[in-house]
């Protein structure tokens, strides 16, 4: 940084400012420009494309700068800011004609990744949480709030791994901690591009802090809301009307779903694209207003527990699924509501336009059609639905009653207010009318005296009005009266005495009326406020009725059954179930459903099946069902019945967990080793190819040794997928273990998949066909048929007889261990294949040589 004393005194106030903000690009207000100096303006000057200027000072070394136009502003930062920065938004706080010395100048907000409300259209669904998290002897407090909309929500939490559960699944930008960090927890900071934030000082007294904080009765989750708001407070500096009571939670009061595991089953965005498309989301979002799409993904994000709940949810799809003209009447209405949660945050935080006032009154209109048409259904849970919606036809009739129906963007230059609203006001008003039919009348009367038939009055913002005579009369122009101007090519303009008189009376009406206009509107704005908890209720029940429409909609569009759901076993029945998003990508009809029964004598499913056959997909399937069923949808399949479960675990695919740096190996165990710790009784478990990031051995050990262990200790619902067709011997001796396989047929040296889930263990594996149909070339198939053949001949493909294989998992007897100094026949079977491909390998070698000499 340069040297202050160097600097001018505009300069030493800029350092000043910003050593209070050492880590925020801070933006400073210079008449029609906001300037970056120093380090703040080369790095900026890079991130935003901006020209990189220098200010000379006294010193010899001139000050690096960049500027962006104050109209702008706001695109520059949220690119900043989006980017991971803060920007320290440093405003001109005294009008610079009137200040004696150097302008005063202040931050009047600090905009962080965490309080960035976004206005991209394209991201309305998308919430935008600020965490904050304080650790106490039992653990960790955490809140999060989005401010755009201003919910608050907060819990406690034993280890630093929930808590990171918890960032990742809010797709958290930025966290509140003042604590120490472990390097562990560091690193998994960095890698999941979570900033830091130390706390703000907090002022207890504020009334946001104890009407945030009021219903938390737990002292972590109370310490970290108090440290949330205490940051927002002190970033925002302003008040922050529409945070909202906090709401407690566990985690473990809804289906619980790791962020892995929401990943894994793609249930907000495609886990190759990181898009909406290709998600479960994608399939059931046909919301029509942002809030419905936010809670839409909240719902899917956090599945229900309670029978009750999720039954009350079912009815009001079935409702709406049973009543068309209702749900086309109410989501017609709900096209044009705005976001209201939004809205009153813009209302609360001071920066809603007169257009977004009107947004706000046109959405409340809507609601009385809504209402009506629920309580014209005659059906009792819409009726009662309605019964419990406040529609704010009072806040509505003050906005349409006050504001002109199409007013400008700019609050500050008048044209806002209706006629009739303000005596003042429409005095001024006429004022202004008067003057300016003074003016139309002097016009004439001036051509008349004068003779000039062109004569005319008009303004400008430099000259005021004037009267405006061409070149061709000039010479008959009453230079007695008149007093020039300003000359123009081919005019001449003109002043007088008189006319400069109404100018002061209509220009001094227009200021006071734009000034008055201005506070009525921030009267309506602050009066408005009173409504904003009433606001965000109203806002939160339109969201759940679009939600409402939104899965009876797609519930009638895919042909879904209403699940029944029990919470007193754990029985699942679910008849010609369908995978919602892929049934959605094949072309219509050739998605082959398939059943799921699995009463109390089967808790593991061991299912084989070539590659590609969709041993995934159905596991899957049954997930996103389960899934589905618990937000309270109805689900792909021709019947379902399906128990509560209390958490889904999923070990699929082979993607590398950058997040925490893993190897897949790794990745996969740990993935498992949640399940078998965590899993309970009425849990979901899906495992998909356990073993298969290890070597052949150690991998058929570890899979068999972790179903076993599924099935003697944990008891849970399980999928489990394998390509060890070894493994299906453990049927035998494991009761609630079933074999289930995927069928596929071979014609003509050729793979049919039949996708369709049968009965008992695959006999083939059909890897080959399957490399077959991926194009591998033909010299490598026709080698690997080749040594599959010999490999089947000698039986290393196989480890031996079925009750062989399960000794594997009993303790072999002492006398048959392998002394240390005898090779271990497992060894050398893996000996025997290596000996093998290395053959392979000499041939190839021979007869790439032998082509070369030819
Ligand atoms: N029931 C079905 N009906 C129609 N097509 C299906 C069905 N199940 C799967 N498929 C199709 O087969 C493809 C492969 O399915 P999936 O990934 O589930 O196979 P897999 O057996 O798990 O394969 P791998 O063992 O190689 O992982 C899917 O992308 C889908 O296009």
């Amino acid at each position: 940084m340069a040297n202050a004393k160097s600097s001018t005194p505009m300069m030493e106030q800029y350092y000043e400012i910003k050593e209070q903000y050492p880590d925020a690009f801070l933006f400073y207000r210079v008449g029609d420009f906001y300037e970056l100096f120093e380090d703040d303006a080369v790095k900026g000057a890079q991130l935003l494309e901006l020209t990189l200027t220098h200010r000379s000072n006294k010193s010899k070394n001139p000050i690096p700068m960049a500027g962006v136009p104050h109209q702008a502003v706001d695109t520059y930062v949220n690119t900043l800011v989006d980017k991971g920065y803060k920007v320290a938004l440093c405003e001109q706080l005294e009008d610079p004609a009137t200040a004696k010395t150097t302008v005063k100048r202040g931050v009047i907000q600090l905009v962080t990744p965490g309080t960035m409300m976004n206005e991209n259209p394209n991201a309305a669904s998308d919430a935008n949480y600020l965490t904050s998290v304080v650790k106490d002897k039992q653990g960790f407090g955490l809140a999060y709030s989005d401010l755009s909309t201003g919910e608050v929500y907060a819990t406690h939490l034993k280890q630093f791994s929930a808590v990171e559960n918890e960032l990742l699944s809010l797709r958290t930008r930025e966290m509140v901690y003042g604590g120490d960090l472990t390097d562990s927890e560091r690193d998994f900071l960095n890698k999941a591009n979570i900033i830091v934030s130390q706390p703000a000082e907090v002022d207890e007294a504020r009334a946001e802090i104890s009407y945030v904080t009021q219903n938390l009765t737990r002292k972590s989750e109370k310490a970290a809301a108090v440290q949330l708001v205490g940051y927002l407070l002190a970033t925002q500096k302003r008040s922050l009307a529409h945070l909202q009571i906090a709401r407690s939670y566990e985690v473990n009061q809804y289906l619980q779903l790791s962020h892995t595991v929401q990943s894994n089953l793609e249930l907000e965005s495609s886990a190759k694209t990181g898009k909406k498309l290709g998600s479960l989301f994608w399939v059931l979002d046909k919301t029509h207003t942002a809030m419905g799409g936010r809670l839409l993904k909240q719902w899917i994000s956090r599945p229900l527990l309670s029978l009750n709940e999720i039954n009350a949810r079912q009815e009001m799809v079935q409702a709406f699924l049973d009543s068309y003209f209702v749900r086309e009447n109410v989501i017609d209405a709900l096209k044009g509501v705005y976001d209201l949660e939004r809205l009153t945050g813009r209302i609360a935080f001071g920066n809603v336009n007169a257009r977004e006032m009107l947004q706000l009154s046109k959405s409340l209109s809507a609601v009385p059609v809504i209402l009506q048409a629920l309580t014209d259904s005659g059906v009792d849970v819409l009726t009662d639905y309605a019964k419990q919606v406040d529609p704010l036809t009072e806040a509505c009739q003050k906005i349409t009653h006050t504001l002109v129906p199409d007013p400008p963007i700019l609050t500050t230059e008048g044209g806002l207010i209706q006629e009739g609203v303000d005596d003042q006001l429409d005095r001024y008003r006429e004022a202004m009318n008067n003057g300016k039919q003074w003016m139309a009348q002097m016009e004439a009367e001036e051509r008349q005296k004068t003779g000039i038939d062109n004569l005319k009055v008009g303004y400008n913002k430099v000259f005021g009005y004037y009267l405006q005579v061409t070149n061709g009369n000039k010479d008959k122009v009453p230079l007695d009266r008149y007093q020039r101007k300003q000359t123009l090519t081919n005019a001449e303009r003109y002043i007088t005495p008189e006319l400069k008189e109404h100018e002061n009376l209509i220009l001094e009406a227009q200021t006071r009326s734009t000034t008055l206009e201005h506070q009525i509107f921030i009267d309506l704005r602050d009066d408005i406020k009173q409504y904003i908890p009433a606001l965000q209720k109203l806002g939160n029940q339109l969201a759940a009725l679009d939600v409402y429409c939104s899965l009876a909609s797609v519930s009638e569009e895919n042909n879904y059954c209403r699940p029944q759901m029990h919470d007193d076993n754990q029985d699942i029945l679910i008849k010609a179930g369908r995978h919602p998003v892929v049934e959605k990508v094949l072309s219509a009809g050739s998605y082959i459903p398939n059943d799921v029964e699995m009463h109390e004598d089967t808790d593991i499913f061991l299912i084989t099946g070539p590659n590609m056959s969709g041993k995934s997909t159905y596991m899957r399937q049954l997930a996103l069902i389960a899934i589905m069923a618990q937000i309270g949808s109805f689900v792909p399949a021709d019947s379902a019945e399906l128990p509560i479960f209390d958490q889904v675990f999923t070990r699929i695919g082979a993607a590398d967990d950058l997040i925490s740096g893993q190897s897949t190996f790794m990745v996969e165990m740990s993935e498992a080793n949640d399940a078998l710790q965590h899993a309970t009784k009425r849990s979901l478990v899906l495992f998909d190819e356990i073993g298969r990031g290890t070597a052949t051995y150690d991998g058929m050990a570890l899979a068999g040794a972790i179903v076993k262990y599924l099935h003697d200790k944990v008891g849970a619902k399980t999928l489990f997928a394998t390509h060890y067709h070894e493994l299906t011997d453990l049927e035998e001796t494991l009761p609630k273990l079933h074999n289930i396989h995927v069928g596929a047929s071979e014609q003509d040296g050729k793979l049919i998949f039949l996708h369709k889930i049968l009965p008992g263990p695959a006999d083939q594996s059909y890897g080959i066909h399957v490399a077959q149909l991926a194009g591998l070339p033909s010299r490598v198939l026709r080698d690997a048929r080749k040594m599959l053949k010999r490999l089947e001949a000698q039986g290393a493909s196989s480890l031996g007889p079925a009750s062989q294989q399960l000794d594997l998992f009993a303790e072999p007897p002492a006398q048959e261990a392998p002394a240390a100094n005898e090779p271990d026949p497992l060894t050398e079977k893996g000996l025997d294949i290596l000996d093998q491909i290395s053959d392979l390998v000499g041939q190839w070698q021979q007869e790439l040589k032998d082509q070369d000499d030819e």
